[in-house]
Order: structure tokens, then C-alpha cells, then sequence
């Protein structure tokens, strides 16, 4: 099924991406120059053309416009639904962009455990080694998950999703992560966290119902911000990369989405969340590849040689955070493009409320691993790191309950665990 949905949709950056429209006036240019050519061979091929793409089209219509295609057959349908089939009372079915990815996956899994349906959408893009991505899918299948293969720039794709499943929220994952890497690769930035998340509510905006939605933000939209602990109230317009500025620009974009159509929405700003099936280009994954294999680890410092410390926040912890706000995301209200009534608009801090340094990280790493790394200390480079994160959770405990209960040097402990059993002592399947 993947290799023909790859056939019919090239959904990758840079690709060609079609529009409703243009079949329609690819149909009506090929006719006006059937017309014109004014000879009876060319009038007898174009009613036989057409005769043959009208008994197609009848042949697979089943009602919906691209229904046609033939990644959306009866099966493919079949088993986004059954996928999407809520199996407790009052749950909800929820469309889960990113699934293949770290906080995705975990997601994905936490509401199909209790319940939930659930269907997953992602590209598969190869920021990072894409058989992580492979071996998390494969784990959701097991547990009745079907991930479709597809970028959420791809509108007809998401709106042919919406024509199968009435989803009641959208969990939207699907980011270009990673700091460091905004300064390599500015532009899967705007195609992802920008381009992608406005084509996403496009069509949330146009599904009916809408659904509700939460997608993640990030701490790193506190940029350079110096009051801790982070505040929601605390000034954002400070960017430190341009990561942190998409984000940011999603904040914003958002907020006219839900006062214009009437869209629930609930961004998360995440603390440098970490866990088992976690991201390899992040520092806690990399320094345990590179420790393993004896290689050295450049651990970064700030000015006047200070440490850098974040607010590490364990993935079960950031879990329960997405759970609670789906649960208490209330309805959109909107329906034929126009709003009918306020709906909720909420940006929430997830994090663990205490900072750790990254040599003590490091330290930690060590320990569990029981290996010494190999430390190079550099100055922090000008590429868009912050000095350090601290949230204030106050908000997200009072609305929801959250309340993070894992410490860093018990979550790096069940990562470690994970780590060995994934790829073995000597890592050798890491590329
Ligand atoms: O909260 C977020 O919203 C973000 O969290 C995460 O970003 P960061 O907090 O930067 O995590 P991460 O890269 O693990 O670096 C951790 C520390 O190690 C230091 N670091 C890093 C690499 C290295 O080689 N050496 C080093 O000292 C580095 O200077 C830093 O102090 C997500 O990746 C990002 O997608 C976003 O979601």
C-alpha cells in the first residue's frame, strides 16, 4: 500500500503539489484543443478518452471526490476507520500528525490504550535515521494504529482523512525539530512548522465538525528571556533561532484561526523532552551513541564559561500533559468557514520545573552506562542555543492537573534501558 500511495502522491519538500482545481483544468484545456483541431480522428480519440475516464471514474466514485485514487480504496478506507474506532464511552477519535516520531508515538499509543481511536499521519522525512521512525510504526500497528504515509502539506490528503473519519481532535506533532539545525536547513522550518501547520487548519477549519485542536509549541520561544521561571505571561518575542521563530509565528497563526473560525486550540511549549524512542539529534541520544562507542562529546558552555541547564521533562510526563489537554479542549464552534461562538484558545508550559545542567547530564549518562565520556568543552556557538529553561507550571496543574513526576535521573535510567535493548551495547546498528 505505501509504494502506490508514494506513486500517487509525492508529498516530499520541493515536490509538486496538485490542487482540486487542476485536474478539472487539465480536463478542460485537453478538450479545447481536441476542438480546435478540427479533424475527426482527434474528435473520435477524445470520445473514446472520455468515455473511458467517465466509466473509471463511475467505477470507483463511491461519493467522494477522490475517492479515485488508489491509496483511498475501500480497504485503505476500511482500515483508517477501524483504526479511528472509539472503543470507550465518551471517547474521542483523534488524527495524530507526526506519529512516527517520538512524542507522536507515545501519544498515539496513551489514547489507544484507554480507549481512544486513533489515526496517524507522517512523512517519514529522513531528518534523522527514518527506521527509528519504521520501528515506531510497526509498533503502533500492533496495537490497531495505521499510520498513513504523507506530509501535512499535502491538503487533499488531510481533507480525504477528514471525509472517512468525523475526527473529533487533532494531536499535531508534525514539526521540523532541532535548534541547531534551523541554520542548515532554514527552509524545512517554514515548510513544515509554517507552510504545513496552516495547511492543517485549513482543513480542521473546513471539516464538520471541526475538530479541536493541540499541536506543540516549544520553551524555546522564551528565546531571550531572562526571568525565570518561564511564565506564559512572560514576554515571546525574543527568538533565538528560527525553530523558536516558527513556533512562535504557529502561536500567532493559530490565534487567528480559533477568533476567526471559531477552531479550539491549545499549544504546548515542551521542555527538552526525552525518554525511550526518543530523537537521536538530541544532546541526551547523541552523547549516549557517542559514550558507548568511545567517541567524544562536546558539551557546550555559555558565557563566562557557565553551564547550560534545561528543564529535561520525561516523555510519559509530557504524555499525560497532551492527554489532559485533549481531554479538557472543549469544542470548536465553527462550520462553513465562519465561527458561531468563542472557543477555547490556550498556550500551556510543559515542563518539569527543574532545571539540570548539561554536564551533570552528562554525569548521569555516565552512571547508568557505566562509562566515562570522552568531554570537549566548547564556547556555546551563535546558533541559536539559549543559555538555559525553566517552566513555571502553574497553569497547566490548575487546568488539567498536570503534574510531572519524573526526575532525570530516573527517566535517563528507563532511556538507557531502552537504548541497549534497541540497538545493543555496541551500538551497531546506528549509523
Ligand atoms: O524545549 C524545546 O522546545 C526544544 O528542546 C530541544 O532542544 P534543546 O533544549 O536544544 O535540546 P538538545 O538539542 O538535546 O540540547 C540540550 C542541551 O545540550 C546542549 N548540547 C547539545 C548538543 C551538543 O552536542 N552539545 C551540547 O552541549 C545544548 O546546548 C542544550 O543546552 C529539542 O531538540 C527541540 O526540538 C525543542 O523542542
Amino acid at each position: 500500500m505505501a509504494s502506490l500511495e508514494d506513486e500517487e502522491f509525492p508529498s516530499t519538500p520541493g515536490k509538486v503539489k496538485i490542487e482540486r482545481s487542476h485536474h478539472h483544468h487539465g480536463f478542460v484545456r485537453q478538450f479545447s484543443l481536441v476542438f480546435s483541431s478540427n479533424t475527426g480522428t482527434m474528435l473520435i480519440w477524445a470520445l473514446f478518452l472520455f468515455a473511458l475516464t467517465a466509466s473509471f471514474l463511475s467505477f470507483h466514485q463511491t461519493g467522494r471526490t477522490y475517492s479515485y485514487f488508489s491509496w483511498a480504496d475501500r480497504r485503505w478506507e476500511n482500515e483508517v476507520r477501524m483504526s479511528a474506532q472509539i472503543q470507550r464511552p465518551r471517547g474521542m477519535s483523534v488524527l495524530v500528525t507526526g506519529a512516527a516520531g517520538f512524542v507522536g508515538s507515545h501519544v498515539a499509543l496513551a489514547l489507544k490504550k484507554r480507549g481512544d481511536g486513533v489515526v496517524g499521519i507522517d512523512n517519514f522525512n529522513d531528518y534523522y535515521d527514518p527506521s527509528l521512525k519504521r520501528a515506531r510504526q510497526a509498533m503502533l500497528k500492533r496495537r490497531g494504529i495505521t499510520l498513513v504515509e504523507g506530509d501535512i502539506n499535502d491538503a487533499k490528503k488531510l481533507s480525504k482523512l477528514f471525509d472517512v473519519v468525523a475526527f473529533t481532535h487533532v494531536m499535531h506533532l508534525a514539526a521540523q525539530a532541532g535548534v541547531r539545525y534551523a541554520m542548515e536547513n532554514p527552509h524545512s522550518y517554514v515548510h513544515s512548522n509554517i507552510a504545513g501547520l496552516v495547511t492543517l487548519l485549513e482543513v480542521c477549519k473546513a471539516a464538520d465538525p471541526q475538530p479541536s485542536i493541540v499541536w506543540a509549541s516549544s520553551s524555546s520561544v522564551y528565546g531571550l528571556n531572562d526571568k525565570v521561571p518561564f511564565s506564559e505571561l512572560d514576554r515571546t518575542d525574543q527568538p533565538a533561532s528560527l525553530y523558536a521563530a516558527t513556533k512562535k509565528a504557529g502561536e500567532e497563526i493559530t490565534h487567528t484561526y480559533n477568533h476567526i473560525y471559531g477552531l479550539s486550540i491549545t499549544g504546548l511549549r515542551f521542555f527538552t523532552v526525552y525518554g525511550p524512542w526518543g530523537r537521536p539529534d538530541m544532546a541526551y541520544f547523541s552523547f549516549t551513541r557517542n559514550i558507548l562507542q568511545g567517541k567524544p562529546i562536546t558539551v557546550y558552555r555559555g558565557k563566562d564559561r557557565l553551564d547550560l541547564a534545561r528543564d529535561f521533562t520525561y516523555i510519559d510526563d509530557i504524555v499525560k500533559g497532551c492527554l489532559g489537554s485533549l481531554d479538557t479542549s472543549g469544542k470548536s464552534t465553527g462550520s462553513g468557514g465562519r465561527k458561531r461562538g468563542p472557543a477555547l484558545y490556550r498556550i500551556f508550559n510543559l515542563g518539569n520545573t527543574s532545571p539540570v545542567t548539561v554536564p551533570s547530564l552528562v554525569g548521569i549518562l555516565e552512571k547508568h552506562l557505566k562509562m566515562k565520556a570522552k568531554k570537549r568543552f566548547v564556547d556555546m556557538p551563535g546558533n541559536g542555543d539559549v543559555p538555559f529553561t525553566h517552566a513555571n507550571i502553574s497553569s497547566a496543574q490548575s487546568e488539567f492537573g498536570y503534574r510531572p513526576a519524573t526526575d532525570l535521573e530516573t527517566g535517563l535510567k528507563k532511556f538507557v534501558r531502552w537504548y541497549l535493548s534497541y540497538y545493543g551495547y555496541h551500538g551497531k546498528y546506528v549509523k
